[in-house]
C-alpha cells in the first residue's frame, strides 16, 4: 500500500537509547519482561508507570535528566522536546481532560526513552559519495542525515552506516527529486528483537534488520537491477549471518518510479536472509512483511497489549478495525479465547502477515477467526453486528465519519438490529454479512467452527490512539451522542521526544453507572 511523506514525518521518528522505565512492580509487573535496554547514552534514573489518579503531577525530576541529548536536534523533524522524556508535555493535558470527564486511574506508561524506534522509514539523498540518510527538515525537502539519532534502536543507526558504506563503495547514486533520476530512493528499517536462541535480557539490544531498499525503478528487470543486488549482496556480506558483526536480519527491495512523494509502490521483492520477520508481542509470535503496516515501538505496544487483554471478557466474540495484520485480534484470540475476532483491514499486504500469524497460532486458536480486506468505513454497521467488542485503532486522523456516525447511534440502531424483519439490506438477510461482501480477499482461519447466529452489538468499545486530537474529538463525538460512556483511559510513551502519546480508551455502552459510596457495614469503634 502506498505510504505518504505525511504520514512518514507526522508519526514521530528516531532516537536510540538506553534506559527501561523501571516500573513498580505493584502497579504494572509487565515491566519485568522488559529486556535491558542496550548500553549507551544517558541512562537517568527512570520515571517509570506514573499513577495519575487525582490530579497529580507526576514527580518533577531535574530537567536535565530524561534529556534526549540527540546531536540532531533541531534539524531533525523528528523530535520536537528535548528534556524530560519521560513527561511529554501532551500529557498534562491529557490528564486534565480525562480528569474532567471523571475517567479515574488514568496512568502513562514511560517505557523505553532511548532507542525505542524499531521502525523507521528513512529518505536517501546527497551523492553517493555523500549519502543523506534521514529525515526532512520541518517544511522543507532538505533531508537531515541522522546516524546518531538516539529514539532508532542502535541496531538501525549500525545498518544505516553499513549502508552508507555501500552506496559509496558501489557507487550508488540516491534520488533526486528534482530530476526524478537516481536510485536509491528510501529504506525502511525494521527491526525484530526475537531471537530466543538469547537470554531475554539480551533480545533487545541484539535486534536484527529488515532492510527494505526503495529502489527508483519498476521492477527487478530494470538496467540498474545489477547495483541493487551488489548492493544487497554487500550489505549481506558485511551484516549477514556471516558477516563481523550480525546486523540484518534481511534485505528486501520495493520498486517505485512514482513522482510524488508515495515512499511505497506495489512491488516487493525478497532479495537475501530470511524472509519471514517475526516479533513477539502481546503474547503471540507476529509475522510482519515489510509492506505491512507494523508499530514502531514494539515494547510499549506489548506493554499496552498486555493492558487490553484484561478488559476483553473470555470467550468474547471482537471485531479489530483499522487491524494491520491483526496483531490486536490475534493476540485477543488467543489470550482470550475468543469465540470470535474478525480483522478489518484497507491494505491486502497486512494479509499475508495475518496468514502466517494465524498458521503458527493454529494450535492454540479456537474460535472463528478471520481477516478481511476491506474499508472500515463502508457499511460500517455489517462489521459491528455480531461482537461484544469492537477494537479501533485507526490512524493519526481518527476514525471515519461513517463509522462514528455508527456508534454513536448504536443504541437506537440496536432496537432495530433485535428485530427479525426490520434491518435493511445486507445485514437483514446475511447472518455473516462480511463473509459475503468481501469472500475472495478474506482470510478464514478454522472454518470448520460453526458459528452460531449472534446479531448482538457492542457493549464495549476499545479505542488505541495515536493522534491525541483527533481522539479527543471523536472521545467528545461518542460521549455527546449518549451512546457511550468513558470508562477507562491509560495512555502509553510510545514517542519519547515528541508531541504525541498513545492512549487506550475503554467505552462502555450506555449511561454511567452512579456508582453509590456502599457503607462500609463496620461498626464504629466507641471512642
Ligand atoms: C495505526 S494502524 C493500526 C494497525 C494495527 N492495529 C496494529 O496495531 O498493528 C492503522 C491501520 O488502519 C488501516 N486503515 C486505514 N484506514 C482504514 C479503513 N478505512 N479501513 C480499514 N483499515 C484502515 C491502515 O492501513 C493501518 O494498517
Amino acid at each position: 500500500m502506498a505510504l505518504n511523506l505525511l504520514s512518514f514525518s507526522a508519526r514521530p521518528s528516531p532516537t536510540f537509547s538506553a534506559a527501561t522505565c523501571q516500573a513498580s512492580a505493584a502497579t504494572f509487573s509487565v515491566h519485568s519482561l522488559t529486556p535491558p535496554p542496550p548500553p549507551p547514552p544517558p541512562p537517568p534514573p527512570q520515571p517509570p508507570l506514573l499513577s495519575l489518579p487525582q490530579k497529580s503531577t507526576p514527580t518533577p525530576l531535574p530537567s536535565s535528566s530524561c534529556s534526549l541529548n540527540c546531536p540532531h536536534f533541531q534539524f531533525c523533524s523528528g523530535c520536537t522536546h528535548e528534556y524530560s522524556l519521560h513527561h511529554p508535555p501532551i500529557l498534562d493535558e491529557a490528564i486534565d481532560f480525562f480528569e474532567k470527564l471523571g475517567v479515574s486511574g488514568f496512568d502513562f506508561d514511560t517505557c523505553r526513552l532511548w532507542g525505542w524506534r524499531c521502525r523507521a522509514k528513512l529518505a536517501v539523498r546527497g551523492s553517493s559519495t555523500k549519502p543523506l540518510i534521514g529525515l526532512y527538515q520541518e517544511r522543507t525537502h532538505d533531508i537531515v542525515d541522522i546516524p546518531e539519532c538516539k529514539a532508532h534502536h542502535p541496531s538501525i543507526n549500525a545498518a544505516v552506516e553499513l549502508l552508507k558504506q555501500g552506496m559509496s563503495k558501489l557507487n550508488i547514486e540516491p534520488y533526486d527529486e528534482d530530476q526524478g533520476t537516481g536510485e536509491l530512493r528510501y529504506v525502511q528499517m525494521a527491526v525484530t528483537t526475537y531471537n530466543t536462541s538469547l537470554p531475554a535480557s539480551q533480545r533487545y539490544k541484539n535486534g536484527k534488520v529488515q532492510v527494505a531498499l526503495v529502489w527508483n525503478s519498476g521492477n527487478e528487470n530494470s538496467p540498474s537491477s545489477e547495483k541493487l543486488n551488489d548492493l544487497a549482496s554487500f550489505l549481506w556480506r558485511n551484516g549477514g549471518t556471516k558477516g563481523k558483526v550480525h546486523l540484518i536480519h534481511s534485505i528486501w527491495a520495493n520498486f517505485q518510479t512514482s513522482t510524488n512523494n508515495i515512499i511505497f509502490g506495489n512491488r516487493w521483492r525478497h532479495l537475501l536472509g530470511e524472509r519471514d520477520f517475526w516479533e513477539h508481542v502481546g503474547g503471540i509470535d507476529v509475522s510482519l512483511a515489510p509492506s505491512s503496516f507494523g508499530q514502531a515501538n514494539t515494547r510499549a505496544f506489548d506493554f499496552l497489549l498486555r493492558k487490553l487483554h484484561k478488559y476483553v471478557p473470555y470467550g468474547a466474540s471482537v471485531v479489530d478495525l483499522y487491524a494491520g495484520a491483526g496483531v490486536i485480534g490475534l493476540s485477543l484470540a488467543t489470550t482470550r479465547k475468543c469465540r470470535s475476532v474478525k480483522c478489518v483491514e484497507v491494505n491486502r499486504e497486512s494479509k499475508v502477515s495475518f496468514e502466517k500469524t494465524a498458521a503458527r497460532l493454529s494450535e492454540t486458536l479456537d474460535g472463528s477467526i478471520s481477516w478481511h480486506h476491506a474499508d472500515a468505513s463502508k457499511e460500517p454497521f455489517s462489521w459491528l453486528v455480531g461482537s461484544e467488542v469492537v477494537v479501533v485503532d485507526p490512524p493519526r486522523k481518527g476514525l471515519d465519519l461513517s463509522l462514528l456516525d455508527t456508534l454513536r447511534s448504536l443504541s437506537s440502531v440496536e432496537l432495530k438490529a433485535n428485530l427479525p424483519e426490520s434491518t435493511g439490506g445486507k445485514v437483514k438477510n446475511e447472518k455473516r454479512p462480511w463473509i459475503l461482501r468481501e469472500r475472495e480477499t478474506s482470510v478464514q482461519v478454522n472454518s470448520s467452527t460453526v458459528q452460531e447466529e449472534n446479531r448482538s452489538l457492542p457493549e464495549t468499545l476499545i479505542y488505541i490512539s495515536c493522534g491525541w486530537d483527533s481522539f479527543k474529538e471523536d472521545c467528545m463525538s461518542l460521549l455527546s451522542s449518549k451512546a457511550w460512556y468513558l470508562d477507562k483511559a491509560h495512555g502509553f510513551n510510545f514517542f519519547p521526544g515528541t508531541e504525541s502519546i498513545e492512549v487506550l480508551a475503554v467505552f462502555k455502552r450506555g449511561s454511567k453507572p452512579n456508582i453509590k459510596r456502599r457503607k462500609s457495614g463496620k461498626k464504629k469503634r466507641p471512642s
